[in-house]
């Protein structure tokens, strides 16, 4: 068993060395793994540590990428920013205010936001907050005061500073007196931009807005368009103004009535459209989209709710002196009135389309809403009435007027008759002129400088009366009652309406003389039947002694139911209706109810005075017309005219006999270019006297009659004998020897003693079968010894005889010393030329008349034939012969 024993001593020590020894190795293989795992495990921690440290470093990079992207986003996008605010807000609207300054646009572009701040962005260059109000909406402001005073100055002085001058006005209610950054605004109230509502004034200020409102939508974008904006986009016109309402309420919920938070929900709706805008601090206000919110405060602690939670700093307010000063120039620039709009807009797509068969129709301007306003001439209203002080433009509306009919209506349409009793030319450049061969094609007659010569516009309404009677007579004819009917069943007939425009009429009804009496009667017939015949008067005055004129009449002005006032017009309108006396300049009160306020319709005049505009159009025309068409007639009574020009002079021919030599001896005050004349028949009395010490005009008469004569007798067919008993005649004598046959015979007072006893022997012994005989005597009443008696017998008898003195005698009553004193007949003086001879001395020359009404006056004439006259005519001289 010890063998047993040991044997299983050994066995055991076997088996536990051998256990042992598998143990190890088991050991060992497993410190092997360990080992490899350990390497393993670090490698795979390297491994891991190498990623991270790379993941790192990727996302470092990668959040730098992004941190720059971001940068570059924003950057973009606050550049992107601050060039729209720049486009949004340009010039007075965005501009700081240290370098701020007025930039008006256009009243038809569109409306600019307007800068209260600068967003904070993490961004170094600027980007202005702006906040959108004209044509946009409304803002309300709240927070601090002083910085909400701020906010609100700055945004008014924007809105005012970035469009014309008027076409923003802001009405300020502030019951509290808390100035809410209006104060310096002040300025702006006498030109009416600014007013301010008292307490109790904001209910009828909201009723006014909404009642605007109301006549916006109505009668301006009148269905045509939804806003205001879009209207002037579409027409590049805006023809209402903004209107901001400043409204500083106190705080107290009670503040607004039912009714005015009705109106002012209205508004908060409506108003952005039609150009109502509110700037609101204090007062509830309804929640709505167009109501930009601005929660003013210091620092960067203010916020627009059109912004977001971007944090906002607000600018200061505007320097006061750069308040002031802007406030002044835009009250100065609306006191002086808008800039003038141009003639164009008066003129039609299409020239001379029109018929006035019915009536004369054409724009005179637009209406402060942007229409045009329509003047009519027809039946009624027929005749017009214009009235406004000097310079305010009454020439030039009528010249307005006058291109935008004569643009619609050819001249076979349309005739105008132009007569300016005020000196200078105003109606000259229709006419020819020297440096202008052009003329306004409608034009028959324009008469300028006639404010001494009355008699112009005598003519011109007896013309105008005999046409009334031609077209009266042709309406009978046709058996019509009208213009309208008369052309339709004379097609063929030529009846343009006529317009007589007349302006500073009340010089022709100024005395209370025969002209003036005559004048108001031609006056009252044209105007009464004028107005079937379609012939329109207008009658213009600057003051108001002119419309006074015609008011004793009443009959006659009851035609004149067209008025138009210029500004401070003075009773042209009805009594009671002032709106001349607030029109601004440029602009006019047109009313075709005989000035009844109901009928008045504001209109701005275009600027037809612009000579260029002005002959563009003229000359368009001018070129248009019909060939046949003569040129006007001007006469200009500053003008000498010449014996050369006139037709009756160039019409005449010589002949061997002439039976009733004409003797033509200056030009009529007419509407035809006509000469006075005397005809020198065989017959008693026919003989021509000039009376009067002025020897210019003398001569210049009796030269004309000298040259009237020659130019109708052939070489030998008469005789001339001239004699000059003044040397201050010589000169004018002298010229005529061009004219005379070669065989005249010229005296002086040597010999002219001579002359005239051999034209007493003709004038006793001669035979009608003698050649006629003209004595051309100067200065006669100074013919030496017998003289007077011998040219008593030749006054007497030589008519018959075929001789006839044409002599000038220095004075009236010389010319009675000749014929035998105060008791002597004066039927030998057939026909006589007065110059500066008072009327009472003519009454021995003017038989069966009294006196004539003549008060001299510089190179005029009153012309007497008692063969053919009624009354006397003046004249004017043919001089430069
Ligand atoms: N609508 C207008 N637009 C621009 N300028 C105007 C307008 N109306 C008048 N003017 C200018 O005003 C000035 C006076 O005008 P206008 O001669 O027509 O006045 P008036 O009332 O006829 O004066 P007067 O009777 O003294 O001649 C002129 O220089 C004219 O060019």
């Amino acid at each position: 068993m010890p063998e047993s024993r040991s044997q299983q001593v050994v066995e055991v020590r076997a088996a536990l060395s051998h256990a042992l020894g598998a143990a190890k190795d088991s050991l060992d293989a497993a410190e092997t793994e360990l080992e490899a795992a350990l390497d393993r495990r670090n490698r795979v921690v390297a491994a891991a540590r190498e990623r991270r440290g790379r993941l790192a470093h990727e996302r470092d990079k990668r959040l730098g990428e992004i941190d720059e992207q971001h940068e570059r986003d924003l950057a973009e996008l606050a550049e992107t920013a601050a060039e729209t605010a720049a486009a949004a807000a340009p010039g007075a609207a965005g501009a700081p205010w240290q370098r701020w300054s007025p930039t008006p646009a256009d009243s038809g572009t569109t409306a600019p936001e307007l800068r209260v701040g600068e967003l904070l962005l993490p961004w170094d260059g600027e980007v202005p907050a702006l906040v959108p109000l004209l044509d946009r909406g409304h803002v309300l402001v709240r927070g601090d005061p002083r910085v909400g005073d701020d906010v609100v100055a700055g945004l008014l002085l924007r809105a005012l500073g970035s469009v014309t001058p008027g076409r923003v006005t802001l009405t300020g209610y502030d019951p509290e007196q808390l100035g809410g950054g209006l104060a310096g605004f002040a300025p702006l109230a006498p030109a009416g931009v600014l007013q301010f509502v008292g307490p109790g004034g904001l209910g009828p200020l909201l009723d006014e807005l909404v009642d605007n409102v109301r006549r916006i939508n109505e009668t301006v974008l009148a269905g045509e368009h939804s806003s205001l904006r879009e209207l002037a986009s579409a027409t590049g016109r805006r023809p209402e103004p903004w209107r901001v309402a400043i409204l500083l309420g106190s705080g107290r919920p009670d503040e607004l009535s039912k009714h005015e938070r009705g109106q002012l929900d209205r508004l908060v709706r409506t108003g952005a459209a039609c150009g109502v805008h509110l700037v609101i601090r204090d007062i509830p206000v309804p929640q709505a989209a167009n109501i930009e919110i601005i929660d003013a405060m210091p620092g960067d602690g203010a916020r627009l709710s059109g912004c977001g939670d971007l944090p906002v700093q607000l600018d200061h307010g505007p320097p006061q002196a750069v308040v002031t000063s802007t406030c002044r120039q835009i009250a100065d620039a609306v006191a002086a009135g808008p800039e003038p709009v141009a003639l164009d807009s008066l003129l039609p797509e299409q020239e001379w389309q029109e018929t006035s068969a019915r009536a004369l129709t054409a724009p005179l301007g637009d209406s402060p809403q942007g229409a045009p306003v329509h003047v009519t001439l027809s039946d009624y209203p027929p005749h017009a009435l214009i009235a406004g002080p000097s310079g305010t433009g009454k020439t030039n509306l009528i010249y307005a007027w006058m291109g935008a009919l004569a643009a619609r209506y050819s001249p076979a349409e349309l005739a105008f008759y132009l007569l300016d009793f005020k000196e200078g030319v105003s109606f000259a450049r229709f006419a020819p002129g020297r440096r202008d061969p052009s003329w306004l094609p409608h034009v028959r007659l324009v008469g300028v400088n006639v404010n001494t010569d009355r008699e112009f516009g005598l003519a011109l309404l007896r013309f105008l009366g005999a046409e009334l009677r031609a077209r009266a007579d042709a309406a009978k004819r046709h058996e019509v009652t009208n213009l309208a009917e008369l052309r339709a069943e004379d097609p063929d007939g030529s009846w343009p309406r006529i317009v007589a425009i007349v302006d500073e009429f009340q010089v022709l009804l100024s005395g209370r003389d025969a002209v003036a009496a005559e004048a108001v009667d031609l006056l009252e017939d044209l105007a009464r039947r004028g107005r079937s015949q379609g012939i329109h008067l207008v009658l213009a005055s600057q003051d108001v002694s002119g419309i006074e004129a015609l008011w004793g009449r009443p009959a006659l002005v009851a035609q004149f139911s067209l008025r138009i006032a210029l500004p401070r017009a003075r009773r042209v309108l009805a009594e009671t209706n002032t709106a001349a006396d607030v029109l601004p300049r440029y602009h006019a009160v047109v009313n075709a109810d005989s000035g009844a306020v109901e009928a008045n319709r504001v209109v701005r005049v275009p600027d037809a005075g612009n000579r260029e505009r002005w002959s563009a159009l003229q000359h368009r025309l001018w070129r248009r017309r019909t060939q046949e068409l003569p040129a006007p007639r001007l006469f200009d009574g500053d003008a000498i005219p010449r014996l050369d020009d006139s037709p009756d002079f160039r019409r005449m021919t010589p002949a061997a006999t002439v039976a009733a030599p004409v003797v033509l001896l200056g030009e009529t005050i007419d509407v035809e270019s006509r000469s006075a004349r005397t005809v020198l028949r065989r017959a008693p009395g026919r003989n021509i006297a000039v009376m009067g010490t002025r020897v210019d005009e003398a001569c210049a008469v009796l030269n004309t009659a000298a040259r009237s004569l020659a130019a109708q007798f052939e070489p030998g067919a008469a005789q001339f004998k001239v004699a000059c008993l003044d040397t201050d005649a010589a000169t004018a004598v002298e010229s005529l020897k061009a004219f005379l046959p070669a065989d005249t015979g010229y005296y002086d007072a040597d010999n002219v003693d001579l002359l005239l006893e051999d034209a007493q022997d003709r004038a006793t012994s001669g035979t009608s079968a003698d050649k006629p005989m003209f004595l051309l005597l100067y200065a006669v009443d100074a013919a030496p010894g017998n003289g007077a008696a011998m040219l008593r017998t030749i006054l007497r008898q030589g008519p018959e005889r075929r001789v006839h003195v044409i002599g000038w005698w220095r004075g009236a009553s010389l010319l009675r010393d000749t014929l035998g004193g105060q008791a002597s007949r004066t039927d030998v003086i057939g026909s006589w030329v007065a110059l500066d001879v008072h009327g009472s001395e003519l009454s021995p020359y003017y038989p069966g008349h009294g006196s004539p009404a003549w008060y001299p006056r510089p190179w005029r004439a009153l012309h007497f034939d008692r063969s053919v006259h009624r009354g006397a005519e003046v004249i004017i001289p043919y001089g430069h012969q």
